[in-house]
């Protein structure tokens, strides 16, 4: 069968590539030649190609053509097609002018199919098949088909698999099932979520060569139901649908590689057939019914597609044949339907019948499109490409060195063969030796200029990274010093030191950018002179290239020059995989930049957030039920730490990073700045918050000067410090004495409470808690005495010592000064608020920076068990965690950023050590005791006192 094939051309002429888009189908007619049985039935032939047209005529065996009455009354009829073919085509030809126009699409990647239609006997399944010696559509398609794929070899990957089923009685068998069982089972189709009809169940057999192709089609018509009737003696009583799928892709992959899958249908139906003409009975009666059912429903899907102008429904669940079919008629696929008729007038009403059918599907378009995937490789992925280019690279290097040394081997013998005198055949032979050098030349002036070219773009886009990150920090440290609610209330010469710092900052990034502005505009000019240049050395490789084909004599000469452009383009192909690379790390750079100004963002808006709402407080100011439902939304979001979870998520170096180094780590929890603003503007009106260790936390607690020797206590572990003083007055007292006494850690924060009933009671902490105190200061040497001072604000006015401090010293306070207290402990949580959120973007900013040691000093785990604190609020109720922000060895960075916060910085020492883990201990057990005590009141009830806050120490 394949000799016949290769005899009559398979494929030849080029492959034509339709159009996209909406399609009418196209439809084909064949007229089959006369049989014997119809010449002895006396039959003659009434259908006609017209000659050099596409137009049938089919004339009416029963016109009289003496009548005169019925001479305007011809039943004569006229159809045009796309493509006619009658008696004389034989089957090269039919199927050049119908299924070969597809084949160019489907390679392509474009569905298509081609069914034969037509009464029983008119010669479908011989259009379809053939016969041994004279195959048919289905054959020379899928012939056709490995010869153009071989064609792309070195270039392109095709995966050609099979599936063929028979629709028999309304019932779906596999032809190409292995096993007795499955063959003898029927298969249900199913739709997919996008409406795609699939048949489950049926075998897909990959084909690599046309011969195992045409096995397994005839293995599939070997288990066709095929009966004789008295219309046919080999009578096909199904419909056979042959499904061919090619997958194919570039062999080169690249990194957004697309992928092309193609569905080609090849569907033989059975004909429709009259129970007169065939004389069925029995079986053969009850087939010829399935049959016409389901070709009725095809008809009817035909007419309902070919409508104009409507969008009538179109049924296609009436019946098997034309769920399979949907996609060939109105969906995405490119169609032929070829309408076979038999010439003898004995068949005139099921010939006229086929070509009404057929001239209405005329009239169905379809939409194509082609089914592309793009596959974008992960970058990790990228190596492994660029490997596998090297190495076809290096493979075809070895063959272009094989055949130079078989090209110089055949030249040298030429030129010992000529004789001295035939110096044409010499100078010919030299003139391709040099050609094949400036080829060589050219492609290595091109591979260079882009290299260059790639060069100078990974160094423009650092440059613009680092741009962007300055930008960034002047408009962060701008916006800081016009939002920030501290400034305010600093005094002058914080002011100053906030000042120096924050311009440093400026000034270094301002004159980097200068610099970065600089060698960026000299980099775009090197880039526009480098691109001249690639541009130049591809004119130069294209003009050679023409010269050289048209000169090329020889095969060898062609394989050289072949293997050379091949290999040229596997490196260029390689650099452009380095560039996307390259730009693909930019645009994580740049995300992660775009990330951190969408943190600062934030953190000025919760800034705004606050301050807003502080005033609505302080103004009492009734505000609309749904803005306090979304205050509190927004208040859940930032507690549960939702948001930065998803940053954190989300940011592109968690994703693809696996250098650690670069990672943006960002805080689970949250800068708190809702929990601050909660307790603060809700401290009028609720109980004192108590604080208390998780129990766990306590024995597992490892020693904080090793691990933190110059940590600073925040104005956050102020607001988050608090104790019931009415039972530990005395232990206050202790504290302020340390404080006095320079002993480090302890810091008071007192808060205040409550109503101004109970503060008139005499809340005497309120006053002490105004006290400012001097603490010393870590310097970085545990061993120097002359530690630095700092002053370290709290919230009222000073008494000559805190260490005097008693309650009885507060009795007077009176309610403005309680209002200016609230005030002043107000700003605090704002400037905590608004370090958090400094902090926060900090560490952002150190987290991009490699050149900043991003390694903790203690572990995340024991960090965690150090410094989580369990905050059980009276009211609210609820558990926040709260992680040390100050950890690590940024703390020098963070001193100079937040340079106007408290920083109370540790001694080493042990004795101070065992003396704060003691208080420590005490007062988590004296919390617990006030817990079950006054439990959820505010007050207590031994004394009447409403309660304050103390330190616990660390
Ligand atoms: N173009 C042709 N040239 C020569 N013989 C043909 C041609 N077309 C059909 N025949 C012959 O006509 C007979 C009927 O053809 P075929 O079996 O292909 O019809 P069919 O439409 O498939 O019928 P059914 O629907 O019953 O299966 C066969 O013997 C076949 O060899």
């Amino acid at each position: 069968m394949t000799s016949v094939l290769k005899d009559n051309g398979g494929g030849g002429q080029p492959l034509l590539l339709l159009p996209t888009g909406e399609q009418q189908i196209v439809v084909a007619c064949r007229i089959r030649p006369m049989t014997e049985e119809e010449i002895l039935q006396g039959g003659t032939i009434i259908a006609h190609k017209v000659a050099d047209d596409n137009m049938v005529v089919l004339l009416d065996p029963e016109e009289d053509h003496d009548d005169v009455l019925r001479a305007n009354r011809s039943r004569e009829r006229k159809y045009v097609f796309d493509v006619v073919s009658d008696a004389r085509a034989d089957q090269q030809e039919v199927y050049s002018s119908t299924a070969k126009m597809l084949l160019g699409s489907v390679l392509e990647g474009y569905n298509a199919t081609v069914f034969a239609y037509g009464a029983t006997g008119a010669g479908k399944t011989y259009t379809m098949l053939g016969t041994e010696n004279n195959p048919g559509v289905m054959y020379r398609t899928l012939h056709d088909l490995f010869v153009e794929i071989k064609k792309f070899t070195g270039k392109r990957e095709y995966q050609v698999s099979m599936s063929y089923l028979e629709i028999y009685n309304e019932l779906i068998r596999d032809l190409l099932a292995t096993s007795s069982s499955s063959s003898s089972s029927f298969l249900e189709l199913r739709e997919d979520a996008k409406g795609t009809i699939q048949v489950a169940g049926l075998s897909e057999v990959v084909a690599k060569t046309p011969e195992e192709v045409m096995e397994m089609l005839h293995k599939g018509n070997r288990a066709r139901t095929q009966e004789p009737t008295k219309a046919n003696k080999t009578s096909s009583r199904s419909h056979a649908v042959l499904q061919v799928n090619i997958k194919q892709r570039d062999v080169t992959r690249s990194h957004t590689e697309q992928v092309r899958f193609a569905k080609l249908y090849m569907i033989d139906l059975a004909g429709s057939e009259r129970a007169a003409q065939t004389q069925n009975t029995g079986r053969r009666m009850m087939e010829g019914a399935h049959i016409n059912r389901s070709l009725l429903a095809l008809g009817n899907c035909i007419n309902a597609l070919s409508e104009k102008g409507t969008t009538k429904y179109v049924n296609y669940r009436d019946s098997k044949l034309t769920r399979i079919l949907k996609d060939s008629l109105g969906g995405n696929s490119r169609t032929v339907m070829i309408a076979h008729i038999s010439p003898a007038s004995v068949h005139f009403e099921e010939s006229r019948n086929t070509l009404n059918y057929a001239d209405r599907a005329k009239y169905i378009k379809t939409k194509i499109r082609r089914n592309v995937i793009d596959v974008s490789y992960h970058i990790a992925q990228y190596q492994q490409i660029i490997q596998d280019l090297r190495n076809q690279v290096q493979l075809l290097r070895d063959q272009r060195d094989e055949l130079e040394i078989r090209l110089a081997a055949t030249n040298e013998a030429r030129f010992s063969r000529l004789s001295d005198n035939n110096t044409t055949e010499r100078l010919r032979i030299e003139e391709g030796l040099k050609l094949k050098e400036n080829i060589l030349q050219v492609y290595r002036k091109q591979i260079d200029a882009r290299r260059a070219l790639l060069e100078i773009d990974t160094g423009l886009m650092d440059v613009v990274h680092e741009c962007t990150r300055n930008e960034s920090v002047i408009e962060h440290h701008e916006s800081n010093k016009e939002n920030s609610p501290r400034n305010s209330k600093k005094s002058s010469e914080e002011m100053a030191a906030d000042a120096a710092t924050s311009d440093t900052a400026v000034q270094r990034a301002r004159a980097e950018l200068r610099v970065l502005e600089q060698e960026r505009s000299k980099l775009d000019k090197q880039r526009k002179a480098q691109l001249k240049d690639f541009e130049a050395s591809k004119g130069d490789a294209r003009r050679l290239l023409e010269k050289v084909r048209k000169k090329m004599s020889t095969t060898e000469q062609r394989e050289l020059l072949r293997l050379l452009t091949q290999n040229f383009e596997y490196e260029m192909k390689t650099i452009e995989l380095q560039a996307d690379i390259f730009s693909r790390d930019y645009s994580i750079k740049h995300k992660d930049l775009q990330l951190l100004r969408m943190s600062q963002h934030r953190s000025l808006c919760d800034t705004i957030i606050y301050q807003q709402r502080k005033i609505i407080q302080d103004s009492k100011v009734l505000i609309p039920y749904d803005l306090g439902e979304l205050y509190r939304l927004y208040s859940r979001d930032v507690d549960e730490g939702l948001l930065m979870h998803d940053l954190k998520v989300h940011s592109p170096h968690s994703i693809n990073g696996s250098n650690n180094s670069n990672k943006l780590t960002v805080p689970t929890t949250l800068p708190f700045l809702s929990q601050i603003a909660e307790e603060d503007l809700t401290s009028a009106s609720t109980s004192v918050t108590s604080f208390h260790l998780p129990t766990n936390v306590s024995s597992r607690r490892p020693n904080p000067t090793t691990l933190f020797p110059h940590r600073t206590l925040s104005d956050q572990d102020l607001f988050t410090h608090v104790n019931d003083f009415t039972n530990n007055q005395n232990e206050v007292g202790q504290y302020l004495s340390s404080i006095t006494t320079n002993k480090p850690i302890s810091y008071a924060h007192f808060n205040f409470d409550q109503s101004p009933k109970q503060l008139t009671k005499g809340n005497s902490m309120v006053s002490m808690s105004s006290e400012s105190v001097d603490v010393p200061l870590y310097n970085g040497d545990a061993t120097n005495n002359n530690a630095t001072r700092r002053k370290v604000h709290t919230t009222s006015p000073p008494n000559d010592s805190a260490a005097e401090a008693s309650p009885s010293l507060f009795k007077n306070s009176n309610v403005r000064n309680k209002v200016r207290l609230r005030k002043q402990t107000q700003n605090i949580a704002a400037r905590a608020a608004q370090r958090r959120a400094n902090l926060h973007h900090k560490e952002l900013m150190e987290d991009m920076d490699p050149a900043f040691p991003a390694e903790p000093v203690v572990s995340k785990e024991s960090n965690a068990s150090a410094f989580g604190l369990e905050i059980t609020g009276v009211k609210p109720k609820k558990t926040v965690t709260i992680y040390d922000p100050t950890v690590s060895s940024y703390r020098d960075e963070l001193r100079r950023t937040n340079s106007d916060s408290p920083d109370l910085i540790k001694n080493q020492t042990t004795t101070n050590e065992s003396s704060n883990s003691t208080s420590y201990n005490r007062t988590a057990k004296n919390m617990n005791k006030k817990r079950s005590i006054s439990h959820g009141s505010t007050t207590n009830n031994r004394s009447n006192m409403p309660m304050a806050n103390t330190v616990v120490p660390r």
